[in-house]
C-alpha cells in the first residue's frame, strides 16, 4: 500500500494529490506536463513536497510535519526510466549483476537466473551496452532494477523512446512483470493503449491534481 499526501509548489505548476494505491498494479496516466513524473520523484525522494506524507507499505519515508525525509537509496524503490541509464563501461551480465553487491544475500529477491530467463535475456550476457537495441537495453535495465530488490516499481515512461515494432516487443515482459513478480508496481505513461495492456487499475492526473 502507497499513501501520498503532497503538495509541491513550483513556479508555474503546483502538484497538489492525496491518494491510497493498495492495488497490485496501478497506471498514472495523464497528459503532459500533467505531473506524473513530479508524483513518482515525490515517491521515491527525488523531489521533496512542501507539505504533506508519503508511506510505502507501512514505512513512513516522508513527513513534513515530523521532520522525516528518507533519501532515496533507504527507500528501496526501484525505477525504470524512458532511457535505460545502463553503465556503459560494464557488459550486460555486469549491469544486472550491480546491484547484488549492495544487498545481503538474504535480502535478495531474485536469483540472476531468474530474471534472465524471465526477461529471455541469456543471449545479450556478454555484450557491452553498445551492442543492444532499445528494447534490449530496456530489458536490461529492467532486470537490473529487479535485482535490486525493490519493494516497489516504478516505471515512467519505459517504452517511450521507443518506436511502435519495439514497444510490442518489450510490452509482454512488462506484462510478465507485473503479473508474475510479487513486487507492486506503478507504471507511468501518457499513452492510454499501453496502460490497457498492463492493468485496468489507472489513476488519472491533470494540472498536477487527481482526476476522478
Ligand atoms: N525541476 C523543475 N523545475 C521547475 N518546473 C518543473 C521541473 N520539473 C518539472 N517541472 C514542471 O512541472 C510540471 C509537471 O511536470 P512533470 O514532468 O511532472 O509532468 P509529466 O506529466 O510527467 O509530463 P510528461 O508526460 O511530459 O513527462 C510541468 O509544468 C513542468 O514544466
Amino acid at each position: 500500500m502507497i499513501e501520498v499526501n503532497a503538495k509541491l509548489k513550483r513556479q508555474d505548476f503546483e502538484l497538489d494529490v492525496s491518494l491510497a494505491l493498495d492495488q497490485h498494479v496501478t497506471a498514472i496516466f495523464g497528459p503532459s506536463g500533467s505531473g506524473k513524473s513530479t508524483l513518482l520523484n515525490v515517491i521515491a525522494g527525488i523531489s521533496k513536497p512542501d507539505r504533506g506524507r508519503v508511506v510505502v507499505n507501512g514505512e513512513t519515508v516522508f513527513d513534513h510535519e515530523k521532520r522525516i525525509n528518507k533519501p532515496i537509496h533507504q527507500r528501496r524503490i526501484g525505477l525504470v526510466f524512458q532511457d535505460a541509464r545502463l553503465f556503459p563501461h560494464l557488459n550486460v551480465e555486469h549491469n544486472l549483476r550491480y546491484p547484488l553487491k549492495f544487498i545481503p544475500a538474504h535480502e535478495q529477491q531474485f536469483h540472476l537466473r531468474d530474471i534472465v530467463n524471465l526477461l529471455e535475456i541469456e543471449p545479450l550476457l556478454k555484450r557491452t551496452t553498445h551492442q543492444l537495441s532499445g528494447g534490449e537495453k530496456q530489458r536490461v535495465a529492467l532486470g537490473r532494477t529487479l535485482l535490486s530488490s525493490p519493494r516497489l516499481l516504478m516505471l515512467d515512461e519505459p517504452l517511450a523512446s521507443l518506436d511502435e515494432s519495439l514497444k510490442s516487443q518489450i510490452l509482454p515482459f512488462l506484462k510478465k512483470v507485473a503479473d508474475e513478480i510479487n513486487i507492486p508496481m506503478i507504471y507511468i505513461s501518457h499513452s492510454k493503449d499501453e496502460i490497457m495492456q498492463i492493468t485496468n487499475n489507472v489513476v488519472y492526473i491533470n494540472a498536477g491534481k487527481i482526476v476522478d
